[in-house]
C-alpha cells in the first residue's frame, strides 16, 4: 500500500512547493511524489534559453525570462489539468511575481514599464476564477545559512557567481512573502523536520502531516 492510500490523501490532490533558491524543492518533489505515486512537474532550468544570459545581465533579460518562466509554468498548469491533478509541483507561480519579478522591478534590474506588462500579464492569466489554484502550497524553509551551503553543494555555476547579498535579499523577501500569502491553504516545512538523503522513512511524517492539513482545509471549505 502507498502512503497516500495509508493516508486517505485524493488520488487528484495538486500539491506545490514553495521555497527560495536551493532549499530543497525539486529533492522533495521527487520524495513526495514517490511516495504517493504522483506525477511531478518540474522547473527545466537544463533547457532554459535565457537563465545564463539572465545572470550575467540581469537588466538586459530579466523580462524575457519572467515571460519564459509564465508560459512554461502555466503549459505545465495546463498538463496538471488535464491529467486531473495528482501532481507534485516543484515552484509555485505565484512565486515569479510575488518574489522574482517584484525583486527585480524594486532592485532596478527591471523597469517599470516591463514590470507592469508582466504583472498585467500574470494577472489576467493567473489570477482569475478560472485558474485552477493548488490545493496545498509546502513553504519549504531553512536558514540562510543552509541555503547558501546547499547552492554552493549543487554547484549550478551561474549561481556561484551570484553575490551572497542576491540570495540574502531574497530568503528575507520570501518570509515577507509567505506571511501574506493567501490564494491556497499553505503548510510550513522546516528542512530540519526531515532527513530524506540518510532516511527514507522520514518522508512519512511529512505524508501524515499533509494529510492531516489537506483534511483541515476540506473541512473548513464545507
Ligand atoms: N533534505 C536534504 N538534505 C540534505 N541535502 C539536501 C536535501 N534536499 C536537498 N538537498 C541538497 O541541496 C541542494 C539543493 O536542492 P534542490 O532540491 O535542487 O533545491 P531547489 O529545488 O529548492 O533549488 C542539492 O545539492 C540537494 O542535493
Ligand atoms: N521567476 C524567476 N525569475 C528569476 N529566476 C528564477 C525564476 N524562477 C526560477 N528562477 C531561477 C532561480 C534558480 O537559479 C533557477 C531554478 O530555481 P530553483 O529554486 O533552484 O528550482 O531558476
Amino acid at each position: 500500500m502507498n502512503l497516500r492510500n495509508k493516508y486517505g490523501i485524493p488520488a487528484n490532490s495538486v500539491i506545490t512547493i514553495a521555497g527560495t533558491v536551493g532549499v530543497g524543492k525539486s529533492t522533495l518533489t521527487n520524495a513526495l511524489a514517490n511516495a504517493l505515486g504522483f506525477r511531478t512537474s518540474f522547473e527545466k532550468v537544463d533547457t532554459n534559453p535565457y537563465l545564463d544570459k539572465f545572470y550575467a545581465d540581469f537588466d538586459r533579460w530579466s523580462f524575457h525570462l519572467q515571460i519564459y518562466f509564465l508560459a512554461e509554468r502555466f503549459k505545465e498548469q495546463k498538463r496538471i489539468f488535464e491529467y486531473g491533478g495528482g501532481f507534485i509541483q516543484d515552484r509555485s507561480i505565484y512565486e515569479d511575481t510575488g518574489i522574482f519579478a517584484k525583486m527585480h522591478f524594486e532592485k532596478g534590474t527591471m523597469s517599470k514599464v516591463d514590470y507592469e506588462t508582466y504583472t498585467s500579464l500574470f494577472e489576467a492569466m493567473v489570477m482569475t476564477p478560472y485558474f485552477p489554484h493548488p490545493d496545498l502550497l509546502i513553504y519549504l524553509e531553512g536558514s540562510l545559512d543552509d541555503v547558501l551551503s546547499r547552492i554552493k553543494e549543487r554547484g549550478r555555476p551561474m549561481e556561484q557567481q551570484t553575490p551572497m547579498d542576491y540570495w540574502s535579499e531574497m530568503h528575507q523577501r520570501y518570509e515577507n512573502w509567505i506571511n501574506t500569502f493567501n490564494a491556497c491553504p499553505v503548510l510550513r516545512l522546516n528542512i530540519n523536520d526531515y532527513d530524506i538523503m540518510n532516511n527514507e522513512t522520514s518522508i512519512e511524517p511529512v505524508v501524515e502531516r499533509i494529510a492531516e492539513f489537506l483534511k483541515q482545509s476540506q473541512l473548513l471549505k464545507k
